[in-house]
């Protein structure tokens, strides 16, 4: 006799599955692996940037009083007594009408307080000395980058969580961090489940499929990242799925399987949960695709039962498993990004469960519009490529219009700054 599976509704299964939040883990990494990390402590200047008052150009250091009464009429002439170029420091005061050929990034010699650009310096030689002469005046200050005009020491640069960018990694190499702490990454397990799967380097034969759900979750893991662990496709067979899913677990911080989660003759999962003495968290949510979701957990360790539909596996994915894989990094909005949108095309389907339709989102005239993206049904693989957003419709709804005001999931929000870029690109003209 078949169990009639209650439907749970969406927030409340994916509370279910937070209340399993990763333990922060710490670890040290050398710069070069940071990029693309998250952050395991908080990163404060423990100097000012720069760290000393330098010139932004090539050109001439002087003492801008000396340069008070020059004009085209007048032009004021200074000695040129040394060279100073990036890295070194001149050790000597510099004094009444004289200048020092600075380059760009070399310390304010003592005595001087501003720079005249090469640009704007007539030089030349008499009796083997250097001179330089200028038609304006020059006021204190000008062509000078403070010491500190960057970064004050003492200030927050990074934050504890937060993702590690090419420009983070610059902050850390600025403050000397060679070795940089980091969270360590969760470590996902994907099994394949079905008679059907080839993998992708396998011929086509008829009835197979290649499995393309293992390949689609591993990227979504190393997005959310964590480091996936593959242990490989299962024909439907009880007993091997048991002992597969049983070692695997002890190989991974969280498992995902997909398929055989339904009701089908050979949909294992809920006698494999039972066989390794896995407590069902719930196994159907009101929601599509994804409707079939499933989550156990065993001691600590969660084990995710995904449909083996793409899109439903997809969806399942970034609902339920990305959120607990970013409590790993102390992130504070560990759930995709929520946003309004206007509706961008008709979408009349009738959403009995929460529907989070794949669709493309982008600006138009400082507005994001939503529009679904392709083959909308569960089983649809295409419609994944352009996908960068969920539509959220909720349930008991029908008949949205184009130009409604809808809710999206933003799915390529991981860097923050790097989304939304087609609206930057507009902005160059
Ligand atoms: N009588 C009912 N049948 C179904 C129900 C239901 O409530 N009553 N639910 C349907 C819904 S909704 C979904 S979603 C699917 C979920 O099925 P499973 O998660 O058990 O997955 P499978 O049956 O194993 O496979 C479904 C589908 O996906 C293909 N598949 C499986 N694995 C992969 C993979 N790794 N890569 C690509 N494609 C994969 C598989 O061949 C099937 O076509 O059940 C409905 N049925
Ligand atoms: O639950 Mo199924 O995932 O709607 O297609």
């Amino acid at each position: 006799m078949l169990e009639k599976r209650k439907p749970i509704p969406v927030g409340e299964a994916v509370q279910r599955v937070m209340e399993y939040a990763f333990q922060e883990k710490k670890e040290l990494v050398p710069l070069l692996q940071a990029h693309g990390r998250f952050l395991a402590e908080d990163v404060a200047a423990d100097a000012d940037v720069p760290a000393f008052d330098r010139s932004p150009y090539d050109g001439f250091a002087i003492r801008s009083v000396d340069s008070n009464d020059a004009s085209s009429e007048n032009p004021v002439t200074f000695k040129v007594v040394g060279e100073i170029g990036a890295g070194f420091v001149f050790e000597d005061t510099v004094g009444q009408l004289e200048a020092v050929r600075i380059m760009t990034g070399a310390p304010i010699p003592k005595g001087c307080d501003a720079v005249v650009m090469l640009e704007l310096a007539h030089t030349f030689e008499e009796n083997n000395e250097m001179y330089m002469s200028i038609k304006r005046t020059f006021e204190a200050g000008t062509n000078i980058s403070y010491k500190g005009e960057d970064v004050q020491k003492g200030a927050i640069l990074l934050e504890k969580g937060q993702y590690i960018n090419p420009g983070a990694v610059a902050l850390l190499a600025t403050f000397g961090y060679d070795q940089v702490p980091v969270f360590r990454k969760p470590i996902i397990g994907v099994i394949a489940t079905g008679s059907e799967l080839l993998e992708p380097g396998e011929s086509l034969q008829p009835g197979k499929i290649r499995n393309s759900n293992a390949y689609m979750m591993m990227a979504q893991i190393e997005r959310a990242g964590a480091t996936a662990k593959y242990f490989g496709k299962f024909s439907d067979d009880l007993n091997v799925c048991i002992d597969v899913v049983k070692n695997a677990l002890e190989e991974v911080d969280l498992l995902i399987t997909t398929g055989g989660v339904s009701v089908g003759d050979y949909d294992y999962l809920p006698a494999i949960y039972e066989a390794i003495e896995a407590n069902v968290l719930f196994n159907k949510v009101a929601m599509r695709p994804g409707s079939v979701t499933t989550v156990a957990a065993r001691g600590e360790k969660v084990l995710f039962g995904l449909s083996g539909n793409p899109s439903a596996c997809f969806v399942g994915f970034e609902l339920f498993v990305r959120p607990i894989i970013r409590t790993a990094f102390s992130n504070k909005q560990p759930h995709l990004r929520r946003e309004s949108a206007v509706l961008g095309a008709d979408f009349t389907k009738a959403n009995p469960f929460t529907r989070f339709v794949r669709a493309t989102v982008s600006y138009d005239n400082g507005q994001l519009v939503a529009v679904p993206s392709g083959f909308d049904k569960s089983s649809a693989v295409s419609s994944l490529v352009e996908a960068n957003a969920l539509i959220v419709l909720p349930g008991g709804s029908r008949g949205y219009e184009k130009g409604m005001q809808i809710d999206v999931l933003l799915l390529e929000d991981l860097q923050g700054s790097e989304w939304p870029w087609n609206n930057i690109v507009k902005s160059y003209k």
